[in-house]
């Protein structure tokens, strides 16, 4: 007992340790990429904590992200032992469970859909909502928020599980929300007690112990939602009305893969829940900036004027002819990045690294916010500014090595690296695009003064993928034709819509009827 919470000689450094504690009592339960980004600063790009007897080390430069989690991934794929994990999708979901043969054979199947030749597959569904994101923003911009949460959720539930969502009181978008919000409450750092340590906490009753309760609540929902598309799925192809979507061809080749119908169910809801909300943030953090820094947008809308014009909506193509456009989202990436600690890796062996030795079943946290974040890699960190991408491939200032940096950071490391980062980035790139082709953003006005109020772009959630908070936005569209352009393009749009429809309730029926008289 009186090791428990000790600094082992062989680790890192790091902040001091209470005898038991280790470093619970200062280990941050919101928002730890800021505390460890301070930590960094003090103990350098590899320090490690103690919670309790657990280990964990914190990676804060790419040199060590890249030589650890890229370069070891065979041991540095794992993820934390929990037993949250297990309560709530049984060890199935593919981003949490741990590096297994389970792991391995969901994983092959996930990335089955999701190469970069397998996505363009999907192209003509994410380039349709798309359009009604466009279409919905034009009608309602007070709302679009919810908008942008409703477009990413129902290009994945569309890709997955072949059935869009066409309003954001879509039951499945409603139902998927508040799986998310449990979701966060059960994986916040802190949210669980550390079970493996002191097993009699497994006894606390239900009533006393926050955590059970919690993963009951997020399992129900998951197991009825999941469940509940997959069958969906079944009856579709029971009555030869396929979509082509991700599900039908993993049920058609159940057999083959080896896998159950319950771990099918849970695999679509894993992809769900690691793609929607993550797009969406990401979104809702570009407007952010639009409006926060009306200097880039103008010089963004300057190019897509160039590139596009009047006459036409932008094309995925369109992209390459735009490097600030590109480089406005490389900056978003880094000024906000929306996994700003990744997903937390494990050591599934011991690893002898710059002479420390770091323990078989150390958590390994990459903090690519503080790695962002750092004044010595990036001139003035916290401005920002898409020009940094145009001087140089990685943003860094001059002088500074870029070695060990690649565009795909935000996405992940090693073994665990994001599988859905092409479909991501098709969402990202056609959306951009649309938003500064179609629609002027600005800040709200003072009514008293008539200036614009300021933007706070700290205001974020909490959790392991924090998303803007809600915030307000004046949202016109550019020009009178482009308005009518776009409700022609939403109206074109209904036949690539229509294989998606068929499961819909008779509120989304009623709903789309309407708006398709409309025009
Ligand atoms: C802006 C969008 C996205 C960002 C920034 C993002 C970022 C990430 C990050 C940082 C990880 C953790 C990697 C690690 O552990 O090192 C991850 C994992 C994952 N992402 Fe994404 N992601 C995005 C969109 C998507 C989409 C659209 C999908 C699926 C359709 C998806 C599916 C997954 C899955 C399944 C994992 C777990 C992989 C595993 O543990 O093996 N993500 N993502």
């Amino acid at each position: 007992l009186l090791n428990v919470g000790k600094r082992e000689q062989s680790l890192p450094g790091g902040p001091p340790t209470l005898p038991l504690l280790g470093n619970l009592n200062v280990f941050p339960t919101a928002y730890a990429h800021y505390k460890f980004t301070e930590w960094a600063r003090e103990y350098g790009d590899i320090y490690s904590l103690k919670l309790g007897p657990q280990t964990a080390v914190i990676l804060t430069s790419m040199q060590a992200c890249k030589e650890l989690l890229d370069q070891q991934s065979a041991i540095t794929s794992d993820r934390p032992a929990s037993w949250m994990v297990n309560a709530t999708s049984k060890g199935l979901h593919l981003a949490l469970t741990r590096y297994s043969d389970t792991w391995r054979t969901l994983r092959k199947v996930a990335h089955s859909i999701l190469t970069p030749n397998a996505v363009v597959a999907h192209q003509p569904i994410q380039v349709a909502e798309a359009t009604q994101l466009m279409y919905d923003m034009l009608h309602s911009p007070e709302k679009f928020y919810t908008h942008i949460r409703r477009y990413s959720t129902s290009v994945i539930v569309s890709v997955v599980f072949g059935k869009r969502c066409p309003r954001y009181e879509t039951p499945d978008v409603t139902t998927f929300f508040e799986l998310v919000h449990i979701s966060e409450l059960c994986f916040e750092p802190g949210a669980e007690p550390p079970l493996e340590h002191f097993p009699f906490l497994h006894y606390v009753p239900e009533r006393w112990a926050r955590w059970k309760r919690l993963a009951k609540a997020l399992n129900e929902i998951q197991i009825k939602m999941y469940m509940g598309l997959l069958d969906e799925c079944e009856e579709r192809l029971r009555n030869k009305q396929g979509t082509g979507c991700y599900l039908e061809n993993v049920i058609e080749k159940q057999q083959e893969y080896g896998i159950s119908r319950e771990a099918v169910a849970y695999l679509g809801g894993a992809l769900l829940e690691a793609g929607a909300h993550t797009t969406s943030a990401f979104l809702h953090t570009v407007i952010m900036c639009l409006i926060a820094f009306p200097d880039v947008k103008k010089k963004a809308q300057e190019e897509i004027d160039r590139v596009v014009g009047e006459d036409r909506t932008p094309r995925m193509e369109d992209f390459e002819d735009m490097p600030y456009v590109r480089a406005l989202i490389k900056e978003t990436h880094r000024f906000r990045p929306v996994a700003p600690l990744a997903l937390p890796h494990a050591l599934t062996a011991d690893v002898s690294y710059r002479g420390y030795t770091i323990p078989k079943g150390t958590i390994i946290f990459a903090n690519t916010w503080g790695i962002y974040h750092d004044p010595e890699i990036y001139d003035d960190p916290e401005t920002f500014k898409p020009e940094r991408f145009l001087s140089s491939e990685y943003g860094v200032k001059p002088g500074v090595s870029d070695k060990d940096f690649r565009h795909t950071l935000v996405f992940g490391y090693g073994r665990r690296i994001c599988p859905g980062m092409h479909l991501a980035n098709n969402s990202i790139e056609l959306n951009v695009l649309n938003f500064l082709w179609a629609f002027e953003f600005s800040p709200p006005t003072d009514p008293k003064t008539g200036s614009y109020l300021p933007v706070d772009t700290w205001a974020y959630e909490k959790g392991v993928l924090p998303a803007p908070l809600p915030f307000p936005c004046e949202i016109t569209p550019r020009s009178a034709s482009k308005a009518s352009m776009i409700d022609s393009e939403y109206l074109a749009a209904t036949e690539a819509f229509s294989k998606f429809e068929h499961h819909l309730c008779e509120e989304d029926k009623e709903w789309l009827k309407a708006t398709r008289e409309k025009h």
